[in-house]
């Protein structure tokens, strides 16, 4: 497993990193939100650019992300544009998603691009070039708001998000059952013992998953999600919280 560095973070060495979404819908929402970060935990910052208002509007997205770079100070900033049919806040058309990530990922401004590899379809090589040029790491992604898949299929989809070339791959489901959730961890235990070379990070969503955003370190997630004060995903807790139980589980597994 070769971690993947970010401004000094390692993802997949050590304890989960945990990653601060930013969900304003106007700048001054997602500035002043930006601007709480620095007295939490976080190891990654997240913009949630479906959020934004005014993100079809590609010179609005870079000067917002000017700033964003300074209020994130060292930390590594993720650039996300979830699509409405991967639980995001807005649709997009292909074109339009391949335009705003190659966009941003060539602004200097970002350290890692979250490419939903259903959504990209034939562009992804296409973005994954792109981003690698301009010295981005690849966040490939899934998200099924909808259920959970059997393990098989999310092996399967781990494997080939993997094999795209993407630098790091994440998978999040919904869960019915507590079965579905163990059916997530059993997916993640597998891909990071027998296939993954680079980090995995996944997630069970929802109350009935939330365990999966806490154990990340015994079954291999390298990446957890915490709120700020605005969950972006259901399931999510107070980041404070969140570094205080991975801080538990990383003392007491040694
Ligand atoms: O993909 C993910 C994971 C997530 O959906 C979660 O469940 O924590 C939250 C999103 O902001 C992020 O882009």
């Amino acid at each position: 497993m070769n971690p993947v560095i970010v401004r000094n973070i390692k993802i997949g060495e050590g304890r989960p990193k945990i990653c601060v979404p930013l969900v304003g819908a106007t700048e001054k929402e997602i500035l002043g939100q930006a601007a709480e970060l620095s007295g939490l935990p976080a190891d990654i910052v997240e913009w949630r650019a479906d959020w934004f208002e005014e993100v079809f509007d590609l010179v609005r997205v870079n000067q917002v992300l000017v700033k964003l770079r300074e209020a994130a100070g060292g930390l590594p900033l993720l650039f996300t544009f979830r699509t409405a049919p991967e639980g995001g806040e807005k649709p997009i058309s292909g074109d339009a998603y391949t335009e705003l990530l190659i966009r941003s990922a060539q602004s200097g401004l970002i350290d890692l691009v979250d490419i939903e590899y259903f959504t990209v379809g034939e562009d992804m090589q296409k973005c994954l070039d792109a981003a690698h040029e301009a010295g981005v790491k690849v966040i490939a992604s899934s998200h099924d708001f909808g259920g959970t898949p059997s393990k098989e299929e999310m092996v399967a989809r781990l494997r080939t998000m993997q094999e795209t070339g993407a630098d790091i791959s994440k998978l999040a489901v919904m869960p019915r059952s507590t079965k579905d959730v163990l059916a997530l961890l059993d997916a993640t235990q597998e891909m990071v013992s027998g296939y993954a070379d680079r980090p995995v990070i996944t997630m069970s969503m929802g109350g009935i998953g939330l365990i999966s955003r806490l154990c990340g370190e015994e079954f291999g997630s390298s990446v957890t999600f915490g709120a700020a004060k605005r969950v972006s995903a259901p399931g999510q807790i107070p980041v404070t919280e969140l570094e205080s139980i991975l801080k538990t589980i990383h003392e007491n597994m040694q």
